[in-house]
């Protein structure tokens, strides 16, 4: 039955380091490649600038502002190299300190022969930005230590005023990579972002939006034995993870070899949201589906799903009957499901009765809430998928900014040993490992009922097939957002409902 073997996580991941793992991660390669810092630096910004190249042409002006550290030794990198690709180009070099650092030296020197600097020394000195130039931000990067202040904080305030894209080197000058800066600290808000090698923790939290943009990454060739070899509780799922579940089917495979799915939920009024889970779960490519649901959705899921067969409760409108859990290789429930007492007394009993993961959602995690001593009685490695509402509902409580939320959300994950899918525009992914998987896929478009009902099912019918829990949910969440890309493609974001993005599923 296990068609896709055993949990194949480690080969689809890109690690997300922290500011003190990028700087060993740099030493390591100066070290080990060899290669000299001032080499690196060449390199990251050379990335930069085929990054830069490829979307903005010479007939736009540039203005990149420098700090003194290394950053703004990209950035003096990145004005020599634009201004011998004949790009026009204005080099401003903020005096926050009496002496840049080594590398920002050796660059200044090379970029003193090609024109001239401005150094901006007081606020009398910052250029105005009438005519809007392309600002590239230089001035701070990863190793910010405080927040930016005084002359700093003025230029950041005055690029922000200036309504110009703005294009951020590395991370925004002011924000820190990996802890909260308070809400009034200043900080760039780019248009767009170019990281060096790996995203930062701070690209993946909602209250950081603003202040990165879009973001993209470019690979400056730093040591792939240091990253296979340094220990990160933090994951960037990128395209990659495709390949390794890309299997074609065996010839002579027949609809047993992909499992039996059962899945619980609708209500009166309901029903439509395991219909969207159940159309979800027959295209993530399961074997056989069953569907249990209350007598006033028989005929609505035969009629829309000829390809699901329906169990009905004798109950009308909620879902009252404890299965039997035998036939089926994986269950999901609570989408539309309801919280009425009896529905409960059957959720309590089928819990006590499960040996495997399951997958739960929406309403079935509001029980779960309301009822947190069921929480130990689900099997290990089971999949919950809440929104943030509903974490807070699971969790009991809220936090003060994005940071804690995650540490709260791996704190819930390896107490009960389960898998959390935090859903939002980069679903995070907890496993009771400690680990968090950052989804890249998706699209404000999803942001539209019944899109959560159609994860749920795919994560379920990727559950039946045999895929190792942790698998199921870190690629179901990954192809969710892929179809939901291609439906926004389609018919644009806001004309997106989540039948789209089953429509747009393919594996
Ligand atoms: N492995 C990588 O990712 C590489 C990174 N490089 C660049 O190096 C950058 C990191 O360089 P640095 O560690 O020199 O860090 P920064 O360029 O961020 O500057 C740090 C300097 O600014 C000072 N400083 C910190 N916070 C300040 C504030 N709020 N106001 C004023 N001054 C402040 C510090 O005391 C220090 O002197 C990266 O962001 C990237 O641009 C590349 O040059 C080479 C490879
Ligand atoms: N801005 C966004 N960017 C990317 N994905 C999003 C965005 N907003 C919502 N989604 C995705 O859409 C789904 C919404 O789920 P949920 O909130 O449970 O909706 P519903 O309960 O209506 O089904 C989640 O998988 C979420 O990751
Ligand atoms: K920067």
């Amino acid at each position: 039955m296990l068609t896709f073997g055993h949990n194949m996580l480690k080969s689809f991941r890109m690690n997300v380091f922290s500011v003190s793992q990028i700087r060993d991660w740099d030493a390591f390669t100066i070290a080990h490649e060899p290669i000299h810092s001032i080499d690196l630096m060449e390199r990251a910004s050379s990335a930069f600038v085929r990054w830069f190249c490829a979307r903005f042409d010479d007939r736009c002006p540039v203005i990149v502002f420098c700090g003194m550290g290394n950053n703004g030794g990209d950035g003096l990198a990145i004005s020599r190299m634009l201004l011998q690709k004949c790009y026009n180009v204005r080099t401003c070099v903020v005096k926050h300190s009496p002496k840049g650092s080594a590398d920002f030296s050796r660059n200044l020197e090379r970029l003193e022969s090609l024109t001239a600097i401005e150094w901006i020394e007081t606020a009398a000195d910052i250029p105005t930005l009438l005519s809007p130039p392309i600002v590239i931000d230089a001035l701070l990067g990863s190793g910010l230590s405080r927040p930016a202040e005084g002359l700093m904080a003025e230029v950041i305030q005055r690029i922000n005023d200036a309504q110009t894209p703005v294009i951020s080197v590395d991370i925004a000058a002011g924000l820190f990579a990996d802890m909260p800066n308070a809400p009034s600290d200043s900080i760039i808000k780019p248009t767009h972002t170019v990281a060096f090698q790996c995203p930062k923790l701070a690209f993946f939290q909602p209250q950081c939006a603003e202040f990165v943009g879009e973001w993209d990454i470019v690979s400056i060739g730093l040591s792939e034995k240091y990253e296979l070899q340094t220990p990160t509780s933090y994951f960037y799922t990128d395209a990659a993870i495709i390949e390794p579940f890309t299997k074609a089917r065996k010839k002579y495979s027949h609809k047993g070899s992909f499992g039996h799915a059962l899945l619980i939920g609708g209500s009166y009024g309901k029903i439509g949201s395991i219909v969207l889970s159940a159309k979800a779960c027959l295209r993530s490519g399961a074997g056989l589906l069953t569907v249990q649901a209350p007598q006033c959705g028989y005929d609505i899921i035969q009629t829309s799903i000829p390809e699901a067969m329906v169990l009905p409760d004798w109950h009308w409108r909620i879902n009252t009957a404890v299965p039997n859990i035998e036939p089926y290789s994986a269950i999901g429930i609570g989408p539309g499901m309801g919280q009425d007492p009896q529905t409960l007394l059957m959720l309590r009993e089928l819990l006590t009765l499960l040996t495997s993961p399951i997958v739960l959602d929406a309403d079935a995690l509001n029980l779960l809430s309301k009822h947190p001593d069921m929480l130990t009685i689900l099997p290990k490695n089971s999949i919950l998928t809440p929104h943030p509402k509903e974490l807070q509902r699971l969790l009991g409580q809220s936090w003060k900014d994005d940071y804690e939320k995650l540490t709260l959300l791996r704190d819930f994950s390896q107490k009960y040993q389960l898998i959390v899918c935090l859903k939002g525009a980069h679903t995070a992914v907890a496993l009771p490992d400690g680990s968090i998987h950052f989804n890249s896929t998706g699209n404000p478009g999803m942001a539209t009922g019944g899109s959560g009902d159609v994860l749920t099912g795919i994560i379920t019918g990727l559950l039946a097939q045999g895929m190792h829990p942790t698998d199921a949910a870190v690629f179901g969440v990954f192809q969710h957002g892929k179809a939901g890309d291609r439906a926004a493609q389609k018919c644009t974001q806001p004309a997106l409902i989540a039948s789209d993005i089953i429509n747009e599923m393919r594996w």
